[in-house]
C-alpha cells in the first residue's frame, strides 16, 4: 500500500482560496498513491480561533468540492484533513473528511477531544460523539485528529471495530513535538496498528507548527518522518504487517478489561 501525506504549509500571508487549489493540486500531483492524507483544518489553521466563526462551512461546501474533485481526478482514497463544519442546526465542529478514489463522501468524523481547555476550540466548536473507521480496499482505518492522539481508550475502541490503521489528521504545535512521536508510536505498539500522522508546516496565529508528520508500523517502528518544513511524505508499506504482528505476539488477546459491554 501506498500513502502520501501532504503537510502542508499554513501561513497567515497565503489566502484560503490560494491555500485550497495548492492542495488540490497536490492531491492530484498523488495520483498512483492508494491513499492520500491532509493535516487538520489546513484552510484556517488550527490554532486560528478568530477564524473559526467567520471560515466555517457546510460540510458540502467550497472544501468538500474542491476535495472529492481532487480525490477522482487523481483516482485516490482521500482523507482531506479537517475543515471548521457549520452544522445548520448546531455548533461548529472539526469535521474530517474522507473521499473515495471516485469523489464520493466515504466518511465524515468530528472531532470528540477538543483542544484547549476553557478555550479556543474547546468553547468554540461542539465535541463530536461517534467513532469512525472506514474500509479501504486493502485495510479498515479508524479516523481521529489530533488532541485525540492522547486519548488512548479512544483508539482502543477504533480496534473493536475493526480499524487496522489509524489515519490521524492535526495541527499539532512545535512546542509539544516530543508528545507528538512519542504517543504515535505507542498508539501504533499499544494497538498493533500502522499510526499515518499528519501534520501542517508553518505558523498560524503564532504558534510554530511541528510538522514531522510519521508513518509507525505495528510494531511501534517509525517507517517515515518528515522534517518541519511543506513536504510530501511518501511512504510504502505491507498491510498484512497487522494480521502478523497480532498473531506473533497477542497482546490484544491478553485485555481483561473494558470487554464488558457499556453500562447504561
Ligand atoms: O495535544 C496537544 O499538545 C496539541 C493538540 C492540538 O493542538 C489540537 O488538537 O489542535
Amino acid at each position: 500500500m501506498r500513502a502520501s501525506l501532504i503537510q502542508i504549509g499554513v501561513d497567515e500571508d497565503e489566502s484560503v482560496d490560494s491555500r485550497r487549489r495548492r492542495a488540490a493540486s497536490l492531491v492530484r500531483d498523488q495520483a498512483g498513491a492508494d491513499l492520500v492524507v491532509l493535516p487538520e483544518l489546513w484552510t484556517t489553521g488550527a490554532f486560528a480561533f478568530e477564524s473559526f466563526t467567520t471560515a466555517a462551512e457546510p460540510l458540502e461546501g467550497p472544501t468538500y468540492e474542491a476535495m472529492a474533485k481532487a480525490a477522482s481526478d487523481a483516482g485516490v482514497w482521500l482523507h482531506a484533513g479537517s475543515i471548521p463544519e457549520r452544522d445548520p442546526d448546531g455548533p461548529l465542529y472539526n469535521t474530517s473528511l474522507v473521499f473515495s478514489p471516485s469523489g464520493d463522501l466515504a466518511a465524515a468524523y468530528r472531532k470528540i477531544h477538543r483542544f484547549g481547555f476553557d478555550k479556543g476550540e474547546a468553547v468554540l466548536m461542539g465535541a463530536g460523539s461517534e467513532l469512525v473507521t472506514l474500509r479501504l480496499p486493502d485495510m479498515t482505518i479508524g479516523i481521529a485528529t489530533c488532541y485525540d492522539l492522547r486519548f488512548p481508550e479512544l483508539f482502543r475502541g477504533l480496534v473493536d471495530a475493526g480499524a487496522e490503521m489509524f489515519v490521524l489528521s492535526a495541527g499539532w504545535p512545535e512546542r509539544r513535538r516530543s508528545h507528538w512521536t512519542l504517543l504515535a508510536q505507542a498508539r501504533a505498539v499499544e494497538n498493533q496498528a500502522y499510526v499515518l500522522a499528519c501534520g501542517t508546516a508553518g505558523t498560524h496565529a503564532g504558534v510554530p507548527q511541528a510538522g514531522h508528520s510519521i508513518v509507525v508500523d505495528p510494531w511501534g517502528e517509525v517507517l517515515a518522518e518528515a522534517g518541519a518544513d511543506e513536504e510530501v511524505l511518501t511512504v510504502e508499506f505491507d498491510p498484512a504487517k497487522v494480521a502478523t504482528t497480532r498473531e506473533q505476539f497477542p497482546a490484544l488477546k491478553d485485555r481483561l478489561l473494558g470487554l464488558e459491554p457499556p453500562r447504561r
